[in-house]
């Protein structure tokens, strides 16, 4: 389970995140939505020890990020498809993180399988790759060390329909075999289609944390724009 506790964060003036809290439970989606700004990635980097919270605390299992023996294992993250050597080629780059945290380098080929990359497209190297391509291996790598939970920053951007669907469908199946998973997007109907639970944030306040049934599900943009807009008019 990844917990933020009373998280709080600030870039000087800016208040990047204002006494934030919410679950990630095992075995679910969980969509974080919010307009640009509003905190997602600075809640994420927080909790994958990138950054340090002003006051609060984000924890996975129960521990912060610095204190967990098994990183890999534990958390697996996409933050930035564009942070990968382009000079390497997609099998090299995972090849390579499967040798920093020591799991076998089978896994390699069963997670390019899970992300529908093919053999020759990770002979390539990444300066070759769309952004949709990046995005497939960033997501294989974050599923290298069969994580129980997967924290994944907008992971659509730059799939065309079939990569969303394939994505879609694998972060399900992943959720079903108890992970617990955490991704950001403005994808508003993908995330009504996938999640099972919805954390609405705007300016670095929680807006709404609900569950995500058939009502909510169809209810999701107009809850959403009803509450962002809100945010915007309360902040004039
Ligand atoms: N390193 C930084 N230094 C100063 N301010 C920052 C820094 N990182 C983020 N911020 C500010 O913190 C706030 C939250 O930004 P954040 O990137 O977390 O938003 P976001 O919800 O991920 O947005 P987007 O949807 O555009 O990715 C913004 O006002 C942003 O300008």
């Amino acid at each position: 389970m990844i917990t933020f506790d009373h998280l709080t964060k600030r870039y000087g003036a800016t208040l990047a995140l204002d006494d934030v809290s919410f679950e990630v439970p095992a075995s679910s989606v969980t969509g974080f939505l919010g307009p640009n700004g509003a905190g997602k990635t600075t809640a994420m980097r927080i909790l994958l020890g990138h950054t340090r919270a002003t006051s609060g605390r984000a924890t996975i299992d129960g521990r912060q990020y610095a204190a967990i023996s098994n990183p890999a294992a534990t958390v697996g993250a996409l933050l930035d498809a564009q942070a990968v050597h382009p000079g390497r080629t997609g099998a090299e780059t995972l090849a390579l993180a499967a040798a920093v945290i020591g799991v076998d380098r089978r896994r390699v080929g069963q997670v390019l399988d899970l992300v529908g990359l093919s053999v020759a497209e990770s002979r390539r190297t990444v300066k070759g790759y769309s952004l949709g391509m990046r995005q497939r291996l960033g997501i294989a790598q974050a599923l290298l060390g069969s994580p129980r939970a997967l924290v994944l920053d907008e992971p659509a951007n730059g799939l065309d329909p079939q990569g969303i669907r394939a994505v879609r469908d694998l972060l399900r199946a992943v959720a079903d075999a108890g992970c617990a998973v955490l991704l950001s997007s403005h994808l508003l109907h993908e995330v009504a289609q996938l999640a099972d639970r919805v954390v609405i944030i705007g300016r670095g306040r929680i807006l709404e944390d609900t569950t995500i049934d058939d009502t909510t599900a169809q209810d999701l943009e107009t809850r959403y724009f009803s509450l962002t807009s809100t945010e915007d008019r309360s902040a004039a």
